[in-house]
């Protein structure tokens, strides 16, 4: 016989609502959430009661942007699925959509099965793939439709990366007229990889090696001329078009018009665009090297249209593009050369508590919080209702959140596999006290319950924001 668990006493958020409520779990699922003055809520009873008095109940986190397990700049990023999803259940995330890729000459198939097999049995939560298409191919496309079919509903492109994960502009409108017919999303790692590597040579040959040249090579103009690109090529297709971790605000007004013309254009950014800067980037001692990602770090400047476009959703989503790799071994294979560095940062842990630092700093409502960091990712990448909302029906994800709680940011408490902390020292008001995964505790009153292989492979369709 499975528990039955009441959370009592909370104030639950959702996108939609706030709300004095208690909620009851039964068999793994949200059976109802019913107002605390109403006549209903005096009879609840369960086997199992969760306080949550002066607390948020709100839903699981989405994250829709990870690579645990992945392979760059001859190296793979430090998290594999058991340490990354167990480092998401501390911070809140009770679900990943990770990216599963296609090696140049190989099959969609092969990649994905790679995937499931790095995943399977390991997860502590819920995931689910989205997939890289390296080589856009007679083949690749024909396998796209079967991908749709069984649940991987996103392809994503790189505009950058030449010789690695690139497209040119002739797969990209190949890929893209493919999900226009077949109901896939198109995500697009928009930067100009052929201009800035004629940059990325320059600054090398001009002894320009530090990591800070990696953020004045990687212009925002081409991350902005990419995302035009992108878009137009998705209106000649006729395709819906996610632009994934956009950091230049010349981007954001891409995006913008686009969406001022009522085309199906998405975009996402991330924490570290929001909250860290150039100004990492130039740490000294090859400190830079931490923050080392791509699109890059951006002056201070751009934060602002970022949480504008958050706010006036010319931005829809906030996913982490947790792709750690250590500084000891790993960052440090570009010593000398920036372009060696391997590209990304640490962030699964952190985003729910970041977001809500949002909401205490006045950039965004607690509703808005949980519409960009569970709901909007759960409905863009089909998975809504099951996840990111409080709803009868949907899985038993769910937080109780203590919105006074203080905290602060370090590689000596954090769970994820990397040696260092991308926001040490950093003061946070909010924390993750207890997380349900389908009604199972993973985290309780902060301390770790959770298991590898409870976390189950979601298949998912397709996005929900289309008309
Ligand atoms: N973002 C990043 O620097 N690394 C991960 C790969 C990607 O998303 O482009
Ligand atoms: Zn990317
Ligand atoms: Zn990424």
């Amino acid at each position: 016989m499975t528990l039955t668990t009441l959370i009592k006493g909370g104030l639950v958020v959702t996108a939609a609502d706030e709300t004095e409520a208690d909620v009851l779990v039964e068999d793994g699922r949200i059976a109802a959430v019913v107002a605390r003055n109403s006549t209903a809520a005096a009879s609840l009873t369960a086997d199992r009661t969760l306080d949550a008095t002066d607390r948020y109940v709100i839903p699981g986190g989405v994250d829709a942007h990870t690579h645990m397990d992945f392979p760059f700049g001859g190296t793979f990023s430090s998290d594999d699925f058991e340490t990354g999803t167990r480092a998401a259940a501390w911070g809140g995330t009770t679900t990943i959509v990770d990216f599963a890729v296609q090696t140049k000459g190989h099959a969609l198939r092969e990649g994905l099965d790679r995937w499931h097999a790095k995943a399977d049995g390991r997860c502590a939560v819920d995931y689910a793939f989205h997939m890289i298409l390296s080589d856009v191919n007679e083949g690749t496309l024909k396998e796209m439709d079967a991908l749709v079919e069984e649940g991987v509903t996103s392809f994503k492109m790189f505009m950058a990366y030449p010789g690695v994960f690139y497209s040119d502009d002739g797969q990209i409108l190949r890929a893209m007229q493919r999900t226009a017919a077949n109901g896939g999303l198109t995500m697009m790692h928009a930067e100009n990889g052929i201009a800035i590597d004629v940059l990325v040579e320059q600054a090398l040959a001009a002894g320009r090696t530090d990591p800070r040249h990696h953020g004045e090579v990687r212009k925002a103009l081409l991350e902005a001329e990419a995302t035009h690109r992108a878009i137009q090529l998705a209106r000649v297709a006729g395709s819906p078009l996610y632009v994934v971790h956009v950091s230049a605000s010349e981007a954001v007004e891409q995006l913008a018009a686009a969406r001022g013309m009522d085309l199906p254009v998405f975009g996402e950014t991330c924490p570290q665009y929001l909250y860290l800067s150039t100004d990492n980037l130039a740490e000294p001692d090859f400190g830079g090297a931490k923050y080392v990602c791509s699109t890059p770090l951006r002056p201070r400047e751009h934060q602002a249209a970022l949480w504008r476009a958050l706010r006036t959703d010319d931005l829809q989503v906030v996913s982490t593009d947790h792709c750690p790799f250590c500084f000891t071994g790993q960052k440090e294979l570009g010593r000398g050369d920036f372009s060696k560095i391997p590209n990304g940062m640490p962030g699964v842990e952190h985003r729910m508590d970041l977001l809500h630092q949002a909401v205490v700093d006045g950039h965004l409502t607690r509703r808005r919080w949980i519409d960009l960091a569970c709901t909007t990712p759960a409905r863009m990448f089909g998975l809504h209702p099951k996840k990111g909302t409080l709803a009868p029906g949907a899985d038993a994800d769910i937080v109780i959140y203590d919105p006074r709680a203080e905290q602060t940011l370090s590689a000596e408490t954090h769970h994820m596999n990397v040696d260092y902390s991308a926001y040490e020292g950093k003061r946070l008001t909010g924390r993750v006290e207890t997380v349900l995964s389908r009604g199972e505790p993973v985290v309780e009153r902060g301390s770790y319950s959770g298991r590898a292989g409870h976390g189950r492979y979601v298949p998912r369709g397709i996005c929900q924001l289309l008309n």
